[in-house]
Formats: structure tokens, C-alpha cells, sequence
């Protein structure tokens, strides 16, 4: 199953400081486990290209590493969950969903000034629509300026002065060990986060059974559905990573009618214009086991109330 001859498992990553980070994590928790593992360096069509990922399209960090785990040349490949696109790929497995990070976006600022703060005009950095579309659409007059780069240049640019703020994924400081520079982190009501957001794909052959099998001990049940509930909308509103669109998902306790605590999956998705003239939102709490249908469900309604057209499918009949 591994590594030919040594019998290591041998883990693809993107060569970024989060990416290795990332997969040291699994390496480490592998290895522990009693299945030594090392890191693979795989390098994307991301890392190569400065251009905005809206233009250089879905699965430019994922693709060069599902081909390297294809061609036998790693055994498990580590992606964030967010950077994958929503179709499963044939003959990959993604066999473990580990314990998901803080999921929201944070923002990063001169003078540690929390977004309110922020006079208008003030520059903030971010490249994702999603993030742009709904700070446009709080109406705070915020200049909102391409970004793209490591985490550790996008920072660069608030300590230089080139912005007044960026906005991050919090999961990513985190694990660079920068969580410290977060100035605000905002709650989803404000500013919901990517689908997936602060969450890991562990993937594998499909036909690698007992590799399927060792990385299951991995899994996180509570991540797997809420992530499933998450990644449901976006597929259904045929949206992929770069869309404006923001989803989580939550398991919540609930009490029903004879006073029996239970879990629920609580999911909340969002879809802006990219100007920021509108933002649609909806909710719903639905069953565990039906994490998938809950998400359609929410995706439907949220199509029903006018989604379509800020997606890009044009107006509706
Ligand atoms: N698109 C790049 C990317 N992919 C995953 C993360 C952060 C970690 C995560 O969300 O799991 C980031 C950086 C960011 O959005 O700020």
C-alpha cells in the first residue's frame, strides 16, 4: 500500500508553510499510530500563478497532487477541504475528515482596528468574491483590493502600509502560528465563511483498502456531516470554490417533545452579488443522517428566493 519498498507512507502536500503544516499534522498522527509517514512536496498550478484563482479556475491547488496520488507517486494527499472542487473524483477516497479548525474569516488591520473602525475608504485586501461581495454589502465604504499569495505576504501588506486589511481564513493563522495578528474574527452572521472553511480532506486510492481502513481512524463524524451539509449547497447552486457563496454547519443539541436531548445539524448559507447590491440567506436544522439532503433542501430555497442570478445562471423564467 505505501511506499514501495520502505513501507512509509508518503503524504503530498503544496510546499506553502499552512500546506506542510497542514499535512505534518496527519504525518504525525499516522506515524504515532504506528504507520511512520513523510511529506511529499507537490507543486500546483496555484503556487505557480499570481493571477486571481477566480481566473485560473477550480482545483488549481488540488489538480497536480490527485494526479501525483493517481500515478502512485504519494499514497494520501492533504488538501483544504475548501480547495476542492465539489465533484468526487473516480477512483480517489476521501477517507478521513479530522477535527475541523476555527472555520471564520478574520481580519488582520493597522492599529488593530476591528472592522467597524475601519474609516471608509480604508483598503482591505481579499481576492475571494464571497469575502468581497459581503464586506461590499455591509455598506462601510471599504476599498476592497485584489489579494492573493501566501499567508505570510498577505500579512506582509498590512505591516508595509500597501493596505489598511486583509481578510484570512482564522484556521490558517492558526496554523502558522500567527494568532496573534488576528484583530477581529467575525462571526458568520457577519461574514459567513467558505464551505469547508478550516476543514482537511485526507484522501487515498480507492482501491487501497487497508489505507482506506488506517486513515479512517482519523475521521471526525461531527466535521464529516457538517462539511457534507456545506459542500451540498454549493454543488446543487452549481457553484464551485470561487463563488459567492457561504455555507456552515454546525451540530447542535436539541430537546424534543418528551425532554430528550438530541443532535441536529444546524446549516446557514449565504449568496451575494458581487457589488454587494444583495445578499440572500437561509437556515435550517435537519437530521444528522441527512446532512446531504439538508444542504439541496437549503440550496433549493435559496434558488427559490433569487439565487440563480448572483451565481451566474441569469434571472430566472
Ligand atoms: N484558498 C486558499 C486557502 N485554502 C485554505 C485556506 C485556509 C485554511 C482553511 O480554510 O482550511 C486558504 C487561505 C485563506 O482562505 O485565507
Amino acid at each position: 500500500m505505501t511506499g514501495a519498498a520502505t513501507g512509509v507512507i508518503r503524504i503530498g502536500t503544496r510546499g506553502s508553510q499552512l500546506a506542510t503544516t497542514q499535512a505534518q499534522t496527519i504525518a504525525d498522527a499516522l506515524t504515532e499510530a504506528g504507520h511512520p509517514a513523510e511529506l511529499v512536496i507537490i507543486k500546483t498550478a496555484g503556487d505557480a500563478s499570481a493571477a486571481p484563482v477566480a481566473e485560473i479556475g477550480v482545483g488549481v491547488f488540488t489538480t497536480a497532487i490527485r494526479v501525483a496520488l493517481h500515478n502512485d507517486e504519494i499514497d494520501v494527499a492533504v488538501h483544504s477541504y475548501k480547495d476542492l472542487p465539489t465533484a468526487p473524483e473516480e477512483g480517489l477516497t476521501i477517507a478521513a475528515v479530522p477535527p475541523r479548525a476555527d472555520p471564520r474569516d478574520a481580519l488582520v488591520s493597522r492599529d488593530s482596528m476591528v472592522l467597524g473602525e475601519l474609516p471608509p475608504g480604508s483598503t482591505v485586501g481579499t481576492s475571494a468574491p464571497r469575502r468581497a461581495a459581503q464586506l461590499r454589502a455591509l455598506g462601510l465604504g471599504l476599498e476592497i483590493r485584489p489579494l492573493r499569495g501566501n499567508l505570510d505576504s498577505r500579512l506582509g501588506k498590512v505591516a508595509s502600509g500597501e493596505l489598511d486589511a486583509v481578510v484570512v481564513a482564522r484556521a490558517g493563522l492558526v496554523r502558522i502560528g500567527r494568532t496573534d495578528e488576528v484583530t477581529e474574527a467575525f462571526d458568520p452572521v457577519v461574514l459567513l465563511p467558505a464551505p469547508a472553511q478550516g476543514a482537511l480532506a485526507v484522501e487515498c486510492r480507492s482501491d487501497d483498502a487497508e489505507l482506506v481502513r488506517t486513515l479512517a481512524a482519523l475521521d471526525d463524524e461531527s466535521t464529516r456531516v457538517a462539511i457534507d451539509a456545506e459542500r451540498a449547497v454549493l454543488a446543487a447552486l452549481e457553484a464551485g470554490c470561487t463563488a459567492p457563496v457561504g455555507a456552515i454547519a454546525e451540530v447542535v443539541e436539541s430537546i424534543d417533545d418528551d425532554g430528550r436531548i438530541f443532535a441536529e445539524l444546524s446549516l446557514r448559507a449565504a449568496v451575494a452579488a458581487e457589488d454587494g447590491s444583495d445578499v440572500i440567506r437561509a437556515s435550517r436544522v435537519g437530521p444528522l443522517d441527512r446532512a446531504i439532503q439538508l444542504g439541496k433542501d437549503l440550496a433549493a430555497e435559496l434558488l427559490e428566493l433569487g439565487a440563480g442570478a448572483l451565481v451566474g445562471h441569469g434571472s430566472p423564467p
